[in-house]
């Protein structure tokens, strides 16, 4: 199947000369859920600008659908819901003008019924009369995404969803991504918060300094680059590994107190046991094991973390 969007060499220099994003390609299929992971700055909403038809590329392409985001930028945006950082509408306007407003603005017919439902899920519907202007900061990140879902769109952009939002707002939003998946719809976020992606996605892609540095489906990613370790708490300070551990190639930690073993599933094959009874043989106590599994975190700190 043809990819729903297609990004191919993109590159974007603001007119200040600076280089946001430097030849980015990227495919993303219909119904999956895509995070874009980056530091603050990196190019995420440099990227999604352009493929939403905000921003103009300085070169390469977007299709959506097929069609050139710059060219057919009508039939393209009309297929994407964009949930923006901050709420750039008429304040006097009231909830329910403002989303069905939207939804005529991408040249869909009325539908009050649609959007009834639409304010029901965000928990908007008793505020449906009110002004912009009288809603708490979270009762307008709901708006934002009301109006994004107004005109039933077949992709939908969240840029920072979740930064400084409650966690009542944080789980009514994954619980409407999770809806919109079972539907269909193509979900793309961007996110500097680690843990949202590994949550939530399918597939990451990590952005540093206007590059794409990765793009991996979440698990394969976690099973290539996610390694364990078991930690053994030592009862007494060692000097060194002894000679008769070499075969596990064990660290031991600055303190002397811990022995690390660095291991994965497959090429462990059953030798934790052996190990600590080779440890117990060498006469060495320990108090306490653990393991740890390296997480997505250690991951983009080894890819972006250096140069920095
Ligand atoms: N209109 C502009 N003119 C010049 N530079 C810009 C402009 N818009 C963005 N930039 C710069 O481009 C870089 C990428 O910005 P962008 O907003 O795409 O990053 P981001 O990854 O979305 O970051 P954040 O998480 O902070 O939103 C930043 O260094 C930013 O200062």
């Amino acid at each position: 199947m043809a990819p729903i969007i297609s990004v191919r060499g993109l590159s974007k220099t603001y007119a200040n000369g600076f280089k946001a994003l430097d030849n980015v390609s990227l495919d993303i299929e219909e119904g999956e859920i895509i995070a874009l992971l980056g530091p603050n700055g990196a190019g995420k909403t440099t990227l999604i600008s352009i493929i939403c038809g905000i921003a103009n590329p300085s070169e390469g392409t977007v299709t959506v659908d097929g069609h050139d985001v710059v060219r057919d930028f009508r039939k393209t945006r009309g297929m994407i819901g964009l949930v923006p950082q901050e709420l750039t509408t008429d304040m006097f306007e009231t909830v329910v003008n403002t989303v069905s407003f939207s939804r005529g603005l991408n040249g869909k017919k009325p539908a009050p019924g649609y959007i009834e439902s639409v304010l029901r899920e965000l928990t908007l519907f008793d505020k449906r009369n009110n002004a912009l202007r009288e809603l708490s900061g979270g009762m307008k990140r709901r708006v934002l995404i009301a109006k994004a879902l107004s005109h039933e769109p077949r992709i939908l952009f969240l840029d920072e969803p979740t930064a400084g939002v409650d966690v009542a707002l944080r789980k009514d939003m994954w619980q409407l991504v999770e809806r919109l998946r079972a539907g269909g719809v193509t979900v793309i976020l961007t996110t500097h918060y680690i843990e949202e992606a590994q949550e939530i996605a399918d597939r990451i892609g990590i952005i540093d300094r206007g590059r794409l540095m990765l793009v991996e489906e979440k698990d394969a990613l976690m099973r290539k680059l996610g390694g364990k370790q078991l930690i053994i708490e030592l009862r007494e300070r060692l000097q060194s590994v002894p000679e008769s551990l070499a075969p596990w190639a064990l660290t031991l930690s600055e303190s002397g107190e811990q022995l690390i073993y660095d291991y994965d599933e497959e090429s462990n094959h059953g030798g934790i046991p052996r190990l600590l009874a080779a440890i117990e043989a060498a006469g060495i106590g320990f108090a306490d094991i653990s393991t740890r599994q390296t997480s997505l975190e250690d991951i983009f700190v080894s890819l972006i973390g250096e140069g920095r």
